[in-house]
């Protein structure tokens, strides 16, 4: 019989010996009843007498802290099942019971998980880091991790507010000091779905505008602001009793972008010094690189660092970039901070992971991303199925599914209608929906559509941004009046509709970490036309129309270069397929309705990452 050890979690400044295999511990999960420590110790009498394992010895770390106990195991176990001390402070560990109930011959760790982020659906979202944000941690949590995002309360004034109606007062306030004085931050919670999602509340996060900017452009103290956030973030898991327990030290954090970024920063530069937070991990995940979250290298003195981890921050603007001949180009850089403290970096797909380390996509940190390639790594976004589920969807004006199609032109013909284009539902109709920015590629769309609009075809396009975009969708709109509809604005029910109702989904996006609406159109039915970038390349299969014995193969087309030209011709090639070709097109339909997008591929490859996190010792001790 050989040995083997249980973890030790700190919970609050309290160690737990964390669950026997026999089943959770009390309290470790919110909503559950919570026993004392007395009863903890009469189950874990119980379970040694009934043949749970029995603990023989401790072990201590050099601070003399309980990390783990030496036990012996049930004899049931085989030795194929004991938990190796490589585990030991890297989670606690779970049964996995199979669907049928019985108890499958395997044991899983899992984590105290803190995504720190800017946005999480249905709270706050300008894009797909809200979405991302909003339902990895539903599916994480499913799988038996405890999980905490942590973002900021926005309120607007407007309906958007009622978001966080049900998020409560904790009434656990903190002071924060950073930016010439201590800041009280108080924190709001709400467990929905498994998860505990808790926000951040401070003046600065109540403003008309969305989170980042308004009309005038981006917030002047967006420094300030997410500083706030990841100050907060580190607080959270150390002082918040939610469902009676903190989650401790021994987490995970997930920070999110740029806005999370100093997270890590603080972990090395103000918590371990101290003794705090020396067995946590942190993963930055970058959605989009090219915002870093730079601002001039005088307020590093606002952000409470000490001076000696200046470097971590420091950012250096090449000469073609700077303003003017005295323009030393120092500047600090947030994302730069967590990039050189984060134990692991991760990208939503590995298309994107390996462009980042070249000098066409790295926005200038392709060397230091190169640097730490041995851990980085690209996992493709999953999306939420239940919000995006054609056969489900209330959005839409019909339900339909890869094996009854008919919804799907019902709802085209009611999208033509509630856009007041005529109703022609033999005419191609292609959509787009996204941020009117440089990066979604639409100079290219705006250069194109005299030609494109020269053809039998309808257009939809829904995004706001860039103003001077919005002005040309709008005169684009006028100009086009039978063919074309630029709607401005940011409205979800819409952009289901439009996936929905569309024959074809343009997205020639110059750059694209993943991208999540050709995923949405490839769930349903409607065809993605896209640049082969990142993400794109590796989710949309170029259509093969003589593959698999002339059955077809392939979900979509993927042009490149990134040239008006060749978007014309994928687009051109994509709407003749569909008016020559319907066997071809229906096969395209559904091949793509056929995949699995769903997250549950993606928690895995996570919680490989997490695993590998807990092996290494932290990269900044
Ligand atoms: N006007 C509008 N009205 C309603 N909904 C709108 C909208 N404009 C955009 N959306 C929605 O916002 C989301 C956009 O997600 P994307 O992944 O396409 O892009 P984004 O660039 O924001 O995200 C970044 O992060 C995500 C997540 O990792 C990466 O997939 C992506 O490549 C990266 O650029 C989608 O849910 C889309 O429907």
């Amino acid at each position: 019989m050989r040995l083997g050890s249980f973890c030790i979690s700190g919970t609050g400044g309290r160690c737990v010996a964390v669950r026997s295999s026999r089943g959770k511990e009390a309290g470790e999960f919110p909503g559950e009843p919570r026993r004392n420590d007395a009863e903890l110790a009469a189950e874990e009498e119980k379970s040694r007498r009934s043949g749970g394992g029995l603990v023989i010895g401790e072990e201590r770390d050099e601070t003399g802290s309980l990390v783990g106990l030496s036990f012996v195991p049930p004899s049931s176990y085989d030795s194929d099942e004991i938990i190796s001390s490589e585990v030991k402070l890297s989670g606690r560990m779970q049964e996995v019971i199979d669907a049928g109930g019985t108890e499958e011959k395997k044991i899983k760790v899992v984590y105290n998980i803190v995504f720190v982020t800017a946005e999480a659906a249905p709270y706050s979202k300008t894009g797909g880091l809200g979405d991302v944000c909003g339902s990895l941690p539903i599916v994480l949590a499913a799988r038996g991790h405890r999980v905490m995002v942590f973002s900021p309360r926005y309120l607007s004034g407007t309906a958007a507010d009622k978001n966080f109606a049900d998020a409560v007062d904790l009434e656990c306030n903190a002071k924060i000091n950073c930016f010439g004085g201590a800041h009280e931050v108080a924190f709001f919670h709400e467990y929905r779905k498994g998860v505990d999602w808790v926000f951040v509340d401070h003046p600065s996060f109540h403003r008309p505008g969305n989170p980042y900017g308004d009309s005038y452009g981006a917030y002047g103290d967006n420094q300030f602001r997410f500083t706030l956030l990841c100050y907060a973030a580190c607080e959270a898991p150390l002082v918040l009793p939610l469902g009676g327990f903190t989650y401790g030290e021994n987490c995970l954090f997930l920070v999110n972008d740029w806005h999370a970024s100093l997270v890590p920063v603080l972990l090395a530069a103000k918590y371990r010094p101290y003794g705090v937070y020396k067995d946590a991990r942190s993963v930055l995940v970058i959605h989009n690189l090219a915002h870093q979250g730079v601002e001039a290298a005088i307020t590093y003195q606002n952000l409470g660092l000490p001076t000696k981890w200046y470097g971590a921050l420091e950012w250096v603007f090449p000469n073609w970039a700077r303003t003017h001949a005295l323009d030393t180009g120092e500047a600090v850089n947030f994302l730069k901070g967590a990039i050189v403290t984060a134990d692991r970096i991760l990208t939503v797909s590995q298309g994107y992971s390996w462009e980042i380390t070249t000098i066409e996509g790295g926005y200038g940190l392709h060397e230091l991303l190169s640097s730490r390639k041995y851990v980085l790594n690209g996992i493709t976004n999953g999306i939420d199925t239940v919000e995006w589920d054609p056969t489900k969807d209330e959005y839409i004006a019909s339900p339909y599914s890869v094996t009854d199609l008919s919804g799907k032109a019902r709802c085209k013909i009611a999208l033509q209608k509630e856009l007041g284009l005529p109703v022609l539902p033999d005419c191609p109709l292609i959509g787009f929906i996204g941020r009117l920015s440089y990066q979604k590629g639409i100079d290219l769309i705006c250069s194109a559509m005299a030609e494109l609009m020269a053809d039998d075809v309808q257009f939809v396009m829904l995004g706001s941004g860039d103003q001077r975009y919005e002005d040309w969708m709008k005169a684009a709109e006028s100009t086009y009046k039978e063919k074309f509809r630029g709607w401005v604005g940011f409205n979800v029910p819409i952009s289901h509709r439009i996936t929905a109702g569309c024959d074809i989904l343009l997205m020639p996006s110059r750059f694209e970490p993943c991208g999540l609406n050709q995923l949405y159109a490839m769930r349903y039915g409607t065809v993605p036309v896209v640049h082969a970038t990142g993400g794109l390349r590796d989710t949309v299969e170029n259509f093969k129309p003589f593959a698999q014995q002339g059955h077809g193969e392939g979900t979509g087309w993927a042009f490149s270069p990134l040239t008006k030209e060749s978007m014309l011709e994928a687009l051109g090639t994509a709407i003749r397929t569909y008016r020559e070709d319907k066997d071809s097109w229906e096969g395209l339909v559904k091949r793509g309705m056929a995949k699995d997008y769903s997250w549950e591929k993606a928690a895995v490859q996570y919680e490989q990452v997490f695993e590998w996190a807990f092996s290494d010792p932290p990269f900044v001790k």
